[in-house]
């Protein structure tokens, strides 16, 4: 199945970045992909939580949700939306890092909330509080599509294996893993963090990211490792997007997850033991 990954870099104007997906997508769908994957935070890409209180929408409302449905629809496409920014009801006011599978009907089939928040110093000078922001999910979450089972998780998840191997454990053969990785901890980690998930558990390792350096706001900017990855399940790496914008198209075979299964079955040899 041709499946594209859309490396981009988002502003935090939820109707260009809508705009431009739009865009390439049409043009991943003319060169024949069937399955087109987007970033973390495809709609807004900000450092400002006053910015993001003026622009994000309760999912009801997101332009961005109704725009890639219809997408899919007009392009009879399966859409993963790496994760939206959005509103939620909570009396604290924080949102939802929410990813989406969509069907080819437009369809939500599955939907998933980041569990794991990015509350890390990164540099002396760099630090993140995505739970101030961000509520956090509590439920792991695999999609059943045309093309098999997909695991959703996003970018700071990547860090936490368990979550990965209950996802392989309950059916899934495809994990998504869209980001927006920051360039330090990227350069370091993120190539050989994904490449362990897919060998450990036999599956596709599918990371569209956020790339390059991200309109200001408030003055402020931001940058993103870029470097959006698919690692097959023998763990080669089948795509490195590099840090510039655009549009990359791979082979999602099932039959290479069943080849690195059976040559290494170590899904079936997992053993419970007693504490340490
Ligand atoms: O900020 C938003 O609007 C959306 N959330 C993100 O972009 C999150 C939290 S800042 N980024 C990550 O999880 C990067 C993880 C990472 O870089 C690592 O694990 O090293």
């Amino acid at each position: 199945m041709k499946t594209a990954l859309l490396q981009i870099t988002s502003s935090d104007n939820p109707v260009e970045n809508l705009d431009m997906v739009r865009t390439m997508m049409d043009r991943a769908a003319q060169e024949g992909a069937q399955f087109i994957l987007t970033p973390e935070v495809t709609n807004c890409v900000s450092t400002s939580t006053t910015r993001q209180r003026d622009v994000l929408q309760h999912e009801e409302d997101d332009i961005t949700l109704a725009g890639l449905r219809e997408q899919a629809v007009a392009l009879g496409v399966w859409v993963l939306i790496g994760s939206l920014a959005i509103k939620t009801h909570d009396a604290d006011g924080r949102f939802a890092n929410r990813s989406y599978m969509i069907g080819p009907k437009g369809q939500i089939v599955a939907q998933y909330d980041k569990i794991h928040m990015f509350d890390v110093q990164v540099t002396e000078t760099e630090t993140f509080r995505e739970s101030a922001n961000y509520r956090p999910g509590t439920t792991a979450v695999v999609a059943d599509t045309d093309f098999g089972k997909v695991g959703l998780t996003i970018c700071y998840d990547i860090r936490f294996p368990h979550l990965y191997s209950a996802l392989a454990q309950a059916g899934a053969r495809v994990i998504t893993v869209p980001a927006a990785f920051s360039p330090v901890t990227g350069v370091a980690h993120w190539e050989s963090l994904l490449r362990a998930r897919a060998i450990e558990n036999g599956c596709w390792v599918i990371a569209p990211a956020q790339t390059g350096e991200h309109p200001k706001t408030r003055g402020k900017t931001r940058n993103t490792h870029g470097h959006s990855m698919v690692v097959a399940p023998w763990g080669e790496v089948v795509i490195d997007a590099g840090t510039d914008p655009g549009i990359h198209i791979f082979d999602l075979d099932d039959s290479s997850v069943t080849e690195a299964r059976r040559r290494v079955p170590s899904l079936t040899h997992v053993r419970s033991f007693d504490g340490p």
